[in-house]
């Protein structure tokens, strides 16, 4: 059995790969070809902590797989990441496992891939070109996403906002000096960094006041919300304020998994619009631009299959031609 590690996955992973790898998770998921299955939340007894697990199957010649995710989650851990994932892929005739995969870099790869292709679906269509991206939430989801929509839009300008100014400012410096570029600026106020924004991500852990409120918003604006509170949780939050939600045509990754965790959107006035898959298959027409988006991530299972198979397969070509 091969354990493909967090150093590896990294010299192999490529945006241009995980886009691809993630839109055809997308669409999968709006075509009948992965499994629809809900995801385990388990509190560790009365803890902040918890546990996913994450089972899925993806039916493609080049993405597919058949894979389950396990995550464990600490909010309240200061001393490295909130989050780690760990993959099994399974061989799809005999259902052995073939290979762990350390999960955490593809998790946040993926996540930020897939708000990407929903912007590209959602809002690029509609408001070429991009002006001003926001980011809120500097951790390893919002570094993911900035990377992320460097490489595939052509943002002037990419604000960061963070609980702890210093780690926004820390991520800023660290990106201006990779791309070489002064695109990457701090906000210390959210209602200024939210102001004119064209592009939202939020990346945090929904705390009790929403962090965004609906009259900072730019007519039109896309949100990629991804900060996600277990379903089991009894004080289910959301990073958007209700406002936002009755205002918005509202996207999602996953029928099954928006009914089991997004029940309250429907209260909040929300319309659920559609699948990002079925705007990519053009079953649904998207948003006009006039009106507020916005893709309310999860994250699924069948994205981490594409994901593992796309890494199992670059991984294993890398060994053969090491052993010629
Ligand atoms: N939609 C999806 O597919 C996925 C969603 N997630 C979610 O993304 C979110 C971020 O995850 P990571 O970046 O890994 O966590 P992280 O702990 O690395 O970063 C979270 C950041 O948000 C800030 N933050 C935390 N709570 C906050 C609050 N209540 N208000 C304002 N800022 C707050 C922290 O300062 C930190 O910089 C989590 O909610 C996680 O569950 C994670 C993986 C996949
Ligand atoms: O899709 C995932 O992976 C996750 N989604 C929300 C919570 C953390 C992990």
């Amino acid at each position: 059995m091969i354990f493909i590690s967090e150093a590896e996955i990294a010299s192999l992973l490529t945006w241009e790969g995980t886009l691809k790898a993630t839109e055809a998770a997308l669409k999968a998921a709006s075509n009948g070809t992965s499994a629809k299955t809900q995801r385990l939340y388990t509190q560790i007894l009365n803890t902040p902590k918890w546990m996913i697990t994450m089972p899925g199957y993806l039916e493609d010649s080049k993405y597919g797989g058949w894979a389950c995710k396990t995550l464990t989650g600490n909010p309240q851990n200061v001393n490295g990441p909130t989050l780690n994932a760990n993959i099994m892929l399974f061989d799809e005739r005999s259902g052995a496992l073939k290979t762990v995969l350390s999960g955490t870099e593809i998790t946040n790869w993926r996540t930020a891939a897939a708000s990407a292709v929903a912007t590209k679906y959602l809002h690029s269509r509609v408001s070429n070109p991009e002006k001003v991206l926001s980011i809120f939430g500097c951790g390893e989801i919002g570094r993911a996403h900035a990377h992320c929509f460097y490489n595939s839009f052509e943002f002037i300008e990419i604000r960061l906002w963070n609980r702890t100014l210093q780690k926004a400012q820390k991520l800023a410096s660290e990106l201006n000096e990779k791309y070489n570029t002064t695109k990457f600026r701090v906000f210390e106020n959210k209602e200024a960094c939210a102001r004119d924004a064209d592009v939202i991500i939020t990346a945090t852990s929904p705390g009790k006041v929403p962090l965004i409120k609906y009259e900072w918003l730019k007519e039109g604006v896309h949100i990629n919300a991804t900060g996600v509170v277990g379903s089991s949780l009894s004080d289910k939050t959301f990073e958007l304020d209700r406002e936002i939600y009755k205002h918005s045509e509202v996207y999602v990754d996953n029928w099954p998994g928006a009914n089991a965790e997004l029940g309250e959107l429907t209260g909040f006035g929300a319309n659920m619009k559609a699948e990002v898959g079925e705007v990519i298959l053009g079953k649904i027409a998207g948003p006009d631009g006039k009106q507020i988006s916005v893709f309310q991530s999860l994250g699924m299972a069948s994205e981490d299959c594409a994901m593992a198979r796309l890494i199992y397969d670059l991984y294993m070509k890398k060994q053969q031609k090491n052993t010629h």
